[in-house]
């Protein structure tokens, strides 16, 4: 039962077993409020018979204490096992989920948009939160308690019972023949929401695009038609919820009527007295109450079983684990016949062979879209690849945990990512423990010092969200100080000085030539005079290494490196010019 909650609901083991405590709790809370009816129909009988004896009275006073004790502690602990636990709850399960998102592949990225995952996170969790605290333990606890008192009804009148017993399948057989129904319409709604979200994203990040070419009319008059969709949506969703349990509702009441007319004909029978029906009354009317509320419970359940079904693709998603002790002798990056397709199955790396020897610096090159990032990010495990072997030093990558695999490699990519944070943590990144003294010898080895020195409050200076308020060259040297602050043995780099000033381009390669020392290079390269003293050239077209040796070896070959070079050669010589 504890596995089944978990991964119905997103539970941890913890949250699992407070659930069935709640059950609990829920169901002696509405078998305690029976109690007063017992008191009453004691009374009653009493009164019935003419006087109520005088050595009862503190019967009946004990009573009425006791039962307003009981009802205080099973509400103290009702409240206990469902609110506190539960808000406990929504804080591990949302760690859980950010602590599983870190371990996932990013094939898993590839499918889900940012929206998507940041209302998994805060949206989904947060319904989550109040169908822990309230519906799901009310509606099993009303159920389990309904159960019990059925059962004590049957025993002391089966007639009375079945009358009053039968509406209850029915309404909920009416609640449950909405669910296919209700999920494919929130599962719509979830998607025209998801699809909001991302408009609205796309539409901030892309503000200065759209104003620069008049699209913002274009741009609200999608947005609109998106939000529409939500509303329309949002209201069938509202109309079909209520029309299912209100007749369910209302089917419910009847079992009032059926008891009323049952209990006079078999009073009229004499078959029972009038306390008799004057007692099921009574438990009747108390006993629809948290069942009216459970139908309503059951088919907010049903509603939320998209959401913790998105919650539950996340959690059981496999991660990519591996052995946490690097084994690899040297620094060697192999890659043997490999071949690797993302998500979308198209074949984007057919049979690639070639090393990138330790110590040498290997480029990659070729036209656009010939796999060049795809083999860098393989080299350091990003994707899992289908055919073939990467490995380091020996050691197959994949049998590497990412994160320890990630220790041998330092980062260059052309979007650097900055955090909204000082300078100097910016730059510590690279290596958490390292001094201020450290981080400030790899800045100055980046060329940063200049424009840090510079900057208001210099190396405590904010440099805003993703480091808005620095310019491109300047974000790209801060990229390269991390990578000189890792130090690693590995270095893959995506045409690192692409952003820079002529000035700052000769600094930052001689810089380069001091970090890449003695280590294994693989960098793709887009400019060719930035390539001709590298140690190998491979050259990939159509996700195929097309060619491979030294810049001369090539030159001679006189086959795609060569018209390359020839080409940008070329096109150096281009000026502005008006035809
Ligand atoms: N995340 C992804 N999901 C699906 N396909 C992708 C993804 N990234 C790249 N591709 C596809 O893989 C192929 C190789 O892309 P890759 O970025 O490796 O080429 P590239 O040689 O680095 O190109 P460029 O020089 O333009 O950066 C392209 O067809 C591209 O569309």
């Amino acid at each position: 039962m504890i596995e089944k909650l978990k991964h119905k609901y997103a539970l941890s083991e913890n949250g699992a077993k407070n659930m069935i405590k709640a059950f609990v709790a829920v169901t002696i809370a509405n078998l305690v409020l029976m109690l007063p009816v017992g008191l009453l129909y004691q009374l009653t009988s009493y009164l019935l018979d003419g006087k109520v004896p005088k050595d009862k009275l503190g019967f009946f006073i004990g009573g009425i204490v006791v039962v307003f004790l009981l009802v205080a502690v099973t509400t103290y602990f009702q409240y206990n096992a469902t609110f506190f636990s539960t808000y406990v709850e929504s804080g591990v399960r949302r760690r859980a989920l950010a602590e599983k998102l870190r371990r996932l592949p990013l094939s898993f990225f590839g499918k889900k948009d940012l929206s998507d995952l940041t209302n998994t996170i805060m949206s989904d969790c947060a319904l989550l939160e109040t169908g822990s605290s309230h519906w799901i333990p009310e509606l099993i606890g009303s159920m389990i308690s309904t159960t019990i008192i059925v059962i004590g009804l049957l025993f002391f009148n089966w007639k009375m019972a079945l009358a009053a017993v039968w509406v209850m399948p029915i309404a909920f057989i009416i609640v449950l023949t909405s669910r296919k129904g209700l999920k494919s319409v929130q599962k719509k709604t979830m998607t025209y929401k998801l699809s909001c979200l991302d408009g609205i994203q796309e539409g901030l990040e892309t503000i200065r695009d759209l104003r620069s070419n008049n699209m913002t009319e274009t741009y609200m008059e999608g947005l609109n038609k998106k939000i529409k969709a939500v509303e329309k949506n949002a209201i069938v969703l509202e109309f079909k919820n209520a029309a299912y349990v209100c007749s369910a509702q209302m089917i419910l009441k009847l079992g009032i009527g059926t008891v009323a007319l049952v209990g006079s004909i078999l009073l009229v029978n004499g078959e029972i007295n009038v306390l008799t029906l004057f007692v099921f009354l009574l438990v009747v009317t108390r006993m629809y109450e948290p069942l009216q509320i459970a139908l309503q419970n059951l088919s907010a359940l049903i509603s939320l079983e998209p959401s913790c079904e998105r919650m539950d693709e996340i959690l059981s998603h496999e991660e990519q684990t591996g052995a946490e002790i690097l084994t690899n002798k040297g620094y060697d990056i192999v890659f043997d016949h490999v071949a690797f397709a993302y998500d979308s199955g198209e074949q984007v790396l057919s049979d690639v062979s070639f090393t990138a020897k330790q110590g040498q610096v290997t480029a990659l090159i070729g036209p656009s879209g010939g796999g060049k990032t795809t083999v860098s990010r393989l080299a350091a495990r990003f994707w899992d690849i289908q055919k073939g072997t990467v490995t380091v030093g020996g050691m197959d990558v994949s049998k590497v945990e990412p994160e320890t695999l990630l220790s041998l490699y330092s980062i260059v990519f052309q979007d650097v990512t900055l955090f909204n944070n000082t300078v100097m943590e910016n730059i510590r990144i690279g290596c958490k423990d390292a001094t201020d003294e450290e981080v400030m010898a790899a800045a100055r080895l980046a060329n940063c010092t200049d424009f840090i020195e510079k900057l208001p409050d210099k190396w405590n200076t904010m440099i805003g969200e993703n480091g808005s308020e620095l310019s491109g060259g300047e974000r790209q040297r801060i990229s390269i100080a991390r990578a000189f602050l890792k130090d690693a043995p590995i270095i893959l780099m995506d045409e690192a000085t692409a952003s820079l000033d002529v000035d700052n381009e000769s600094v930052i390669q001689e810089s380069i030539s001091k970090l890449i020392r003695n280590k294994t290079v693989l960098i793709i390269a887009h400019r060719m005079r930035t390539v001709d003293g590298v140690d190998q050239i491979i050259v990939l077209k159509d996700g195929v290494v097309a060619e491979q040796g030294t810049p001369s070896a090539l030159k001679e070959k006189n086959g795609i490196y060569k018209h390359m070079v020839d080409v940008q050669l070329e096109s150096e010589q281009w000026k502005y010019n008006q035809v």
